[in-house]
């Protein structure tokens, strides 16, 4: 099976693994895991989480010509589970002459999420200033992504437990992707198709 492949120990997931629009896989809802996690659920998630790790390393990134990533979700290897991975790097500092050194978290966020759902969210709206892409759209889709600003995310982890986490920012624009692919929703699903860049009222952009 595609699973059974993407787990192999010397197996590393790389583009060539994540479908493209077309793939309908990609507007599949996906089927939540089974508690407790089978060996298989937890290889794969480690697998996402070790991709992104690859995507965000330059030497890595290079070498195996990956697009850089901060989330991932099983849809995109054509695996319909709900298993996400999500990797935000934290700025590096700047120090009283202006040079960059590295922050004393290294991540912002890093999870492998199981069977995540939204359970509640803010009424405000959110979008990142510069837009979204996407691993699985190998185009860009201009305009405003409009989604919650904040969100209250209920997910297993690796070690079977249960978590309830309320996300804002750019962590809550990144999980609500990932969640998204899930569901099988697209981030062009929630841009504005007349006018993308509109701003209404209340909106909060996210740099
Ligand atoms: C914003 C951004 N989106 C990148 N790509 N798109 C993705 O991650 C898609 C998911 C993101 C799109 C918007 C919210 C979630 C993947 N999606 O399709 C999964 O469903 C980046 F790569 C990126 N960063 C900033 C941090 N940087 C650290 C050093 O390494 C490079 C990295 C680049 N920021
Ligand atoms: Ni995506």
């Amino acid at each position: 099976s595609v699973q059974e492949n993407l787990i192999k120990a010397s197996h590393l997931i790389n583009m060539d693994d994540i479908v493209r629009e077309g793939n309908e896989t990609l507007r599949t809802v996906a089927d939540e895991v089974s508690l407790p996690l089978s060996d298989e659920d937890i290889l794969l998630g480690e697998k996402m989480m070790e991709f992104l790790r690859n995507s965000q390393n330059p030497v890595m990134a290079e070498k195996m010509q990956l697009r850089p990533g901060v989330g991932l979700a099983a849809n995109q290897l054509d695996i319909a589970k709900k298993i996400i991975a999500v990797l935000i790097p934290n700025d590096p500092e700047i120090d009283e002459n202006g040079n960059e050194v590295a922050p004393k978290e290294a991540y912002k966020m890093s999870e492998i999420m199981y069977n995540a759902k939204i359970v509640s969210h803010s009424v405000q709206d959110a979008a990142i200033e510069s837009g979204e892409g996407c691993l699985s759209v190998d185009r860009e889709v201009p305009g405003l992504v409009i989604r919650h600003a904040r969100v209250t995310v209920e997910y297993y982890d690796k070690n079977n437990e249960k978590h309830k986490i309320r996300l804002k920012g750019f962590p809550s624009m990144c999980v609500q992707h990932e969640i998204d692919h899930t569901n099988g929703i697209m981030f062009y699903d929630h841009i504005n198709e007349k006018e993308p860049w509109a701003v209404k009222d209340g909106l909060l952009i996210i740099q």
